[in-house]
């Protein structure tokens, strides 16, 4: 039976506490220095919240109004007001647009920057109980995040996550929108779960996070790093840049203590430039490390592992998922347990009890078909490595054919189409090229790049443009039998379709689940 199943409940209210807090504003105006521009009496206010956005103000919340690519936040004071908001807290320029809108203007320099040690200071979440674990790299945080979950559970230990699919306290789960919320998201995340006493957080953090001050206010026990490879450079100027934001977990202002993995030279690159104490961990043998892990078995639907580390210490057990690179993403999970001050033995105790890790990962590398029939697999991977990745692991397991369904994302990272088009065409017998969150991009216009990136790639290879992903997902069920596989990268846990602006209501799990049964194989 799987840990986690995906229909739990739903809850937005869970993101704030249930036993809202109340902070006197002049003690806020005192703590932080900031300077009352306009508005009333501030002296008989209390402040109860804080909201980043007007649309999630709740009564008593301060409104903090920063500047973003389309707008200053400032300018939906009124809003925030009408919304039961007491105050706003801005920037220079924001004070000026807030002016007329009624409520005390509470101003600093960067509101941003201040973002995470108000919110902090309003949630009383600044010294935080609870042991708090943070993973960065380009692909498997949101796996290890879930592995760690995992077996926290397992150990009967109460634990909480934020991740891109869900955020979760203990066994209630809510959707999310951010990989890593917003400071004052997180803040009141983390007093609700402080409520419901959980005494240990995976906390999944994006480069994003990092450069937008989104865990500012809290310092992580353990934090861990999985790798880096091509991605978000719509963001950062280079791959040097987006190191350089991860990094910064590493630094004594973010973490006590972190685990790396140096099987690149940008994990090697944290060992040099991280200012807290590390523990080092390899998929290689050839690589030196505190801790490895290597695969001693697989299956479709499992991966055995053995991790061994210092002074002879040695577990052996699986995770219910398949490639080599959750048996890893398990690994650095476990280590990260151990350097928090669970003892290997406890961990094993447990796992041995159970039959391996009882993990189940939304959309991540998630076989939808049973027993008969195209082997189907659902990946998150949107990334150039991801697909490297899961084609490597998906072949072993395949007699037939390996049909893979992918698209690009519109309106990110343009640079990476071509490598996304040209590994897959390379890695799979079958391409399908369809459409995946266009958002305002000509989705013909994406589609071209990567079909002539494919074709570039493998002239001789078999290709498909289906623009429709349900049609498209249905056009590589029509070719494929039993021994197959196919692969269907991109929206994994997603719910939706972004087309325009406009989210069209769309799972893959379920399409795909729907497709096999039509086509009879389940
Ligand atoms: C590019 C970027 O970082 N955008 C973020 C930014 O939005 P923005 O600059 O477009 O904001 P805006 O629309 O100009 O509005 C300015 C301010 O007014 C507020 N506002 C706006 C309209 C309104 O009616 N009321 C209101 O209060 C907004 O909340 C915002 O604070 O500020 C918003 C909140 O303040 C964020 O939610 C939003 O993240 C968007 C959703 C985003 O996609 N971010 C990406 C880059 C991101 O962070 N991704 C990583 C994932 C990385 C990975 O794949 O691993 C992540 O951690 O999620
Ligand atoms: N350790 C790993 N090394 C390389 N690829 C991985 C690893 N773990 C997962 N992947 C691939 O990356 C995809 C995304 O995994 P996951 O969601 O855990 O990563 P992520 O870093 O959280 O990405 P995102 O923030 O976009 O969700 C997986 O579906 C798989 O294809």
């Amino acid at each position: 039976m799987s840990l986690v199943t995906p229909e739990l409940p739903s809850a937005p209210s869970a993101l704030r506490p249930q036993h809202p807090v109340s902070r006197d504003l002049q003690g806020l105006i005192d703590q932080f220095a900031l300077s009352l521009r306009t508005g009333g009496p501030t002296d008989r206010l209390t402040v109860s919240g804080v909201s980043l956005s007007s649309g999630t103000v709740q009564p008593g919340d301060l409104y903090v109004g920063v500047p973003g690519r389309n707008s200053h936040g400032a300018a939906f004071a009124v809003k925030a007001r009408v919304a039961g908001a007491v105050a706003i807290l801005t920037d220079e320029a924001g004070a000026l647009i807030a002016a007329g809108s009624g409520l005390p203007v509470l101003v600093t320099p960067d509101a941003r920057a201040a973002l995470g040690a108000v919110a902090a200071w309003i949630y009383g979440t600044a010294d935080n109980p609870a042991t708090l674990f943070a993973v960065t790299g380009t692909n498997g945080k949101t796996s290890v995040v879930y592995l760690l979950f995992a077996v926290l559970k397992q150990l009967g230990i109460t634990s909480g996550l934020t991740s891109t699919a869900e955020r979760r306290i203990g066994d209630l789960a809510v959707t999310s929108s951010l990989t890593t919320p917003e400071a004052s998201e997180l803040h009141a995340l983390l007093a609700r779960m402080n409520e419901a006493a959980v005494t240990a957080v995976g906390i999944e953090v994006s480069a994003q996070a990092l450069s937008r001050y989104r865990v500012d206010g809290l310092i992580f026990d353990v934090s861990g790093f999985t790798n880096l490879s091509h991605d978000h450079l719509d963001d950062y100027a280079s791959l040097d840049e987006y190191f350089g934001a991860k990094l910064e977990l590493f630094q004594p202002h973010r973490s006590k203590r972190g685990v790396v993995t140096v099987d690149s030279d940008w994990g090697r690159r944290i060992v040099l430039e991280a200012g807290i104490p590390l523990t080092t961990i390899s998929n290689q043998a050839e690589i030196p490390a505190d801790w490895h892990m290597s695969v001693v078995g697989a299956s479709a639907v499992h991966t055995e592992f053995v991790l061994e580390g210092p002074n002879g210490a040695r577990l052996q057990t699986r995770v219910p998922l398949l490639g080599w690179f959750m048996a890893a993403n398990a690994a650095l999970a476990i280590v990260m347990l151990v350097d928090s001050g669970i003892p290997l033995s406890d961990i094993e105790t447990c796992l041995t009890r159970d039959g391996g890790i009882d993990a189940y990962i939304p959309g991540r590398a998630e076989r939808i078909s049973g027993d008969t029939g195209p082997l189907v697999i659902i990946d998150y991977g949107h990334s150039p490595d991801a697909f490297l990745n899961t084609l490597a692991a998906l072949r072993p397991f395949t007699t037939g054919r390996l049909i893979m369904v992918f698209g690009a994302d519109g309106d990110r990272d343009t640079t990476k189409r071509d490598d996304m088009g040209a590994i897959a065409a390379r890695g799979a017998d079958v391409v399908v090229i369809t459409d995946f969150h266009p958002r305002f991009e000509d989705p013909a216009a994406i589609r071209a790049t990567l079909l002539a990136a494919a074709r570039a790639a493998n002239p001789a290879g078999e290709l498909h443009e289906v623009p429709n992903p349900r049609a498209a997902f249905r056009t590589a069920l029509s070719l494929a039998t039993e021994g197959d596989t196919i692969l269907y990268a991109g929206p994994g846990h997603e719910e939706y379709h972004e087309v325009a602006g406009v989210k069209i209501p769309y799972s893959a799990r379920d399409d795909s689940r729907a497709a096999l049964r039509e086509a009879g194989w389940l």
